[in-house]
């Protein structure tokens, strides 16, 4: 069928249809800060979207790069916006399911010869019609080592990212450095992924804001004091091995409740208010071993 200049596609209703805005609200609402991030994955999706439009017109038939790189520190927000961005690939039509499988190197990898591809293959399966998020992928490629068995999974991976019919993204994640010299090492692979995207490591002051909403949506609060303790442990934390960004936060959070019902239970039977229950004080966080030093 020939399509004449004149035929018209409308891109409001077609965005509007797929309520791509939901999504890209929603990852606005639900993230503090990472506006570099936000940014990407909006012109990802005007790109998705136009593709689409353009494919409805016959002026293209293959799908554009879907495969994507998410670099960045741990508990830089990345599993969070793949799970956004599998939204998205739904909605816009690209995966058929539009679930998150996330893997690292042993899901796919096995011990013993003969292991690895069908353990792959067996991921693979689970991730079809989704994304798939493979967490520290540089693991898989181990330069040192000539019979390891990682090779045999990218080779598999490979040949899937190379078969556009089937509807699986994948999303490679890790530090941005490591990332980048696998890439190196891997060609074939790095030129498959078409997007790439690099989450900042948060301010001290962003992971206060995190910090404050994890304790807000769990029905918790704190005083002004306890607020700027609190802006110390995060600083503190940041000089420590294993920082991991709004997970550290999280954790931190979570032994400052454990921390409180303790202060509470060790007081007696004393009557408690909701003010009480709800109530982070300074000394729930400055009992942290960091504080001790
Ligand atoms: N910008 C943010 N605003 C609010 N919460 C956040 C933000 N970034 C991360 N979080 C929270 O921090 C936790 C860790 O985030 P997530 O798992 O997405 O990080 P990650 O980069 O995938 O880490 P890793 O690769 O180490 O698993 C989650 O509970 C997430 O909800």
């Amino acid at each position: 069928m020939s399509i004449s200049n004149e035929t018209t596609v409308n891109l409001q209703e077609e965005y509007e249809k797929r309520q791509i805005q939901e999504v890209l609200d929603e990852l606005d609402r639900d993230l503090v800060g990472l506006i570099p991030v936000k940014t990407r994955i909006k012109e990802i999706a005007a790109l998705l979207l136009v593709h689409r439009l353009r494919k409805l017109l016959g002026l293209t038939s293959a799908n554009p790069g879907l495969h994507m790189s998410f670099t960045g520190s741990p508990g830089t927000g990345k599993t969070t916006v793949a799970l956004k961005m599998a939204d998205i690939l739904f909605r816009l039509g690209y995966v058929r399911k539009g679930h998150l499988i996330t893997v690292t190197r042993d899901d796919l990898v096995g011990q013993y010869i003969g292991h690895t591809a069908p353990k792959t293959k067996e991921v693979l399966k689970r991730a079809m019609g989704g994304v798939l998020f493979i967490d520290e992928a540089y693991y898989l490629y181990k330069p040192d080592n000539e019979r390891d068995y990682g090779a045999e999974a990218i080779e598999i991976l490979l040949q899937v990212m190379e078969n556009q019919r089937d509807d699986l993204v994948i999303i490679f994640a890790g530090y941005k450095d490591r990332m980048d010299s696998f890439y190196e090492s891997n060609p074939g692979l790095s030129s498959r992924v078409a997007n790439h995207i690099d989450f900042p490591d948060y301010t001290p002051e962003e992971l206060l804001i995190i910090g404050k909403i994890m304790l807000e949506e769990q029905q918790y609060r704190l005083t002004k004091e306890s607020e700027l303790v609190l802006l110390d442990y995060i600083k503190l934390r940041m000089k420590e091995p294993h920082f991991a960004n709004a997970r550290s936060v999280r954790n931190a959070i979570d032994r400052a409740r454990m921390r409180q019902a303790n202060r509470m239970f060790n007081a007696g039977d004393k009557v408690l208010t909701k003010s009480d229950l709800v109530t982070i004080q300074p000394e729930d966080l400055l009992k942290s071993r960091l504080f001790k030093k």
